[in-house]
């Protein structure tokens, strides 16, 4: 039996399982797995030479087959359902697709700041793709601070129109996906002046290119702004400008209008205004989920075929997993990427309860919604992005060739710490949102509390346990309460302190930002960990096997510990636990992590990714990885000359060689 093949005998877990848990039941996976066959069964969407494309011929490439999907496959394959799509468009390119199809942020916009009619005009179009979509926020000068934004749209009340204009260089919108080739239409964001009035920024429906010949309509200057660190082909754009006019009902009017004379009214909130962004940001959590699956999935497996070093004489050389310290990288990483899925399910669930609180004009839960997905979003991406840069690491040179799939997936994911708002940003919104609760609890210690933040009230948590079981939920979630609470409060101290040396607001939180940031991070973690924990009681999870069920609890305890393990300054700082604690933490690592290193195959195969949704010679299911290495080269160009001489012999190496010195 080879060796990936003896991991899965030797596992007791049930796979099939945690497959049917982690996408939503037996019926959807079998759905899953119909797709699959459809792609794979189509000569046109095989991926074979991909990774040896450029950047034109990529992009040609994902239109091409974005355009045969849309017009032919969903409807002559019957599907309809927009995560079905979603799945079809993502697995069949192979790369993130050319259309904001998927991504949906102009169709999650007018969905969550149109007026019913708008929806009913746009949707149609922009789900079906018969338009095509950009959201265009960011300029070159601003993209943090979005009242900052320069272009405008003034309304003219003697035509009802409003007219769009970038009037400095640096409002040129900059970097919108789909907006550099593709889109006919954008939602741009612009400052909306009525009747010589700034009401600050505010989404409008733009109509970009002609939807006959796909010119820039006259008075928009677009292009695409090149090459970048990853998302290759993708055409990133910008925008000028020049006094374009659209009609007043471009304006998305759910919670903003302007009358035909000029009159503006504003209903519930300003921040309503952002909705589309903190929608993303929940879901981007649920995609750096995906994204380390797909990490851990790689390296777990190549971690057990690749053998290195032989360490007993006469033995079999080492599988790389059997080294502690590939568990000490690998273990902790598969075990986050459970704790974000749940973590996951929960911010998209309490997005839909605030989507419907907004339904009865009710914004109890905008700012718990707020700062939990900012916080999130932050912290997921940075942990998943330096993940799969661990991945990569744990293997070796083989993990630097695009043929393992790392490349690409490290330089996508790596962009979600920036796109949907810089990740020290967000985590400065969270740590604002925990600060005010502390303020709001000095003038009323009844304060109601969400239940995230009920630490700040709880004082049993604030001194080490007498006798410290690290393998308790319940310890290890006093252990956390009891460190965030101290780190919020350092955080505010730090705040107040600088108010009382004299400094004015903006300094004396400027000053205190190591702190804040830290704290939110922190709270962040306690809010993935007990995610976790209370997951392990939910249904789905409680409905398995007992084996199932136990291996959840310990990929639980890991994640605990470990984030434990690596902020011990700030548990120790905190009062919650001692130096001489780590000696025995660190042992309970290793015990668990010996543990689950039986189940690591299993638990990545319940990942359920087959090898052409993958992409990685190193991940392969069978474990054949020399034979797919050696594949893949096989499709390199620079390895097809006839003669086995590349042409730049014949027009510069041939001369350098002939030369005399
Ligand atoms: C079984 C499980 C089922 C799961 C199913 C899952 C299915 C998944 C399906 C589909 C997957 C779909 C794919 C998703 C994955 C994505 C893939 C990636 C593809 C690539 C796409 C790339 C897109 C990128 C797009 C962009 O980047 S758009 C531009 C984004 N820009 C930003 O984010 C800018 C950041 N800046 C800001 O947000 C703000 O300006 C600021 C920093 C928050 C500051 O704002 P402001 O100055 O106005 O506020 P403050 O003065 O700081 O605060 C004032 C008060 O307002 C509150 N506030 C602030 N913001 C908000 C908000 N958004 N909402 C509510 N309240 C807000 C703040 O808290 C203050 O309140 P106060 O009470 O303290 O006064
Ligand atoms: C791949 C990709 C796709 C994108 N797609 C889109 C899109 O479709 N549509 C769109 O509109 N935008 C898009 N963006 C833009 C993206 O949303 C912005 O880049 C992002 O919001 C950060 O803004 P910025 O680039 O202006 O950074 P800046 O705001 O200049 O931030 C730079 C640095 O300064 C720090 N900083 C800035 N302000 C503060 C502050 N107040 N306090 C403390 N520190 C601060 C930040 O932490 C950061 O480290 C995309 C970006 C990328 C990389």
């Amino acid at each position: 039996m080879d060796d990936i093949a003896r991991e899965r005998a030797n596992s007791k877990l049930n796979t099939v399982e945690i497959t049917n848990l982690l996408f939503g039941g037996e019926f959807i996976v079998q759905r899953m797995g119909e797709i699959r066959g459809m792609i794979t069964s189509d000569p046109a969407l095989q991926m074979r030479g991909y990774e040896f494309l450029d950047r034109e011929d990529k992009y040609d490439r994902s239109v091409k087959l974005s355009t045969y999907l849309l017009k032919t496959k969903l409807s002559e394959l019957g599907i309809n359902h927009y995560l079905e799509k979603v799945q079809f468009f993502r697995e069949s390119l192979g790369t993130v697709p050319p259309f904001d199809f998927t991504e949906r942020i102009f169709y999650n916009t007018v969905n969550g700041q149109g007026t019913q009619e708008q929806k009913d005009k746009w949707l149609p179009l922009a789900g079906s793709g018969k338009i095509l979509t950009c959201y265009a926020q960011t300029e070159l000068g601003h993209g943090t601070f979005v009242r900052g934004l320069e272009t405008t749209a003034t309304y003219d009340s003697t035509t009802q129109e409003f007219i769009i204009h970038s009037p400095t260089l640096t409002s040129t919108k900059w970097w919108s996906g789909c907006l550099g080739i593709a889109a006919t239409h954008g939602i741009v964001v612009a400052r909306l002046i009525t009747n010589g009035e700034d009401k600050g920024t505010h989404n409008f429906i733009v109509q970009l290119r002609s939807m006959e010949n796909h010119e820039p309509l006259k008075g928009v200057i677009i292009g695409d702004i090149g090459p970048k660190f990853g998302f290759v082909e993708k055409d990133n754009g910008y925008a000028r400008f020049d006094h374009f006019r659209i009609p007043r009902d471009n304006l998305l009017m759910r919670f903003a209008r302007v009358d035909p004379d000029g009159t503006y009214t504003r209903r519930l909130s300003s921040k309503l205004g952002y909705g589309s962004m903190v929608q993303l940001r929940a879901f981007i959590t649920f995609n750096t989920f995906e994204a380390l699956a797909r990490g851990t999935t790689i390296a777990i497996r190549y971690s057990v075929v690749r053998r290195q070093t032989q360490n007993r004489p006469g033995a079999l050389e080492t599988q790389l997993l059997d080294y502690t310290n590939q568990q000490f990288i690998l273990i902790p990483l598969l075990a986050t990427t459970y704790a974000l899925y749940f973590v996951a399910r929960r911010i998209i669930a309490l997005l839909g309860e605030t989507q419907a609180q907004l339904e009865q004009d009710n914004l109890t839960l905008l700012p718990e919604m707020h700062a939990s997905s900012a916080g999130l979003k932050a912290v997921s991406t940075t942990a998943v992005s330096q993940g799969i840069e661990a991945c990569r690491i744990a293997c070796g040179g083989h993990g630097y060739s695009q043929s393992s799939g790392f490349p690409e997936l490290y330089s996508n994911i790596s962009a979600s710490m920036t796109y949907e708002g810089d990740n020290n940003i967000l985590l400065l919104q969270t740590a604002r949102y925990l600060l005010k609760m502390v303020n709001e609890l000095s003038h009323n210690p009844n304060h109601p509390l969400s239940d995230n933040v009920k630490y700040l009230t709880d004082n049993n948590c604030i001194h080490r346990p007498y006798s410290l079981i690290f393998t308790s939920s319940q310890q290890q979630l006093s252990l956390y309460r009891g460190m965030v609470r101290a780190s919020v409060h350092r955080a505010h101290a730090r705040v107040l302190d600088g108010e009382k040396r004299g400094l004015d607001t903006f300094d004396a939180w400027n000053q205190a930002a190591p702190e804040l940031i830290q704290c939110a991070e922190a709270h962040t973690y306690y809010v993935i960990a007990k995610s976790f924990i209370e997951s392990l009681e939910m249904s789905g999870v409680t409905n398995m096997c007992f084996e199932n069920q136990r291996i959840m609890k310990k990929l639980s305890d890991i994640f605990s510990l470990h984030y434990m393990l690596q902020k011990s300054g700030v548990f120790i700082e905190s009062g919650v636990i001692h130096g001489s604690d780590l000696v025995e933490l660190r042992e309970v690592l290793v015990s668990l992590f010996a543990e689950i290193r039986t189940e690591a195959v299993s638990l990545v195969d319940a990942f359920n990714y087959p090898d052409f949704v993958l992409r990685s010679v190193l991940g392969r299911k069978d474990g054949d990885v020399y034979r797919a290495m050696w594949d893949w080269v096989q499709d390199n160009p620079r390895n097809k000359h006839p003669d086995g001489v590349h042409p730049v012999y014949h027009k510069y190496v041939k001369q350098l060689l002939a030369s005399k010195l």
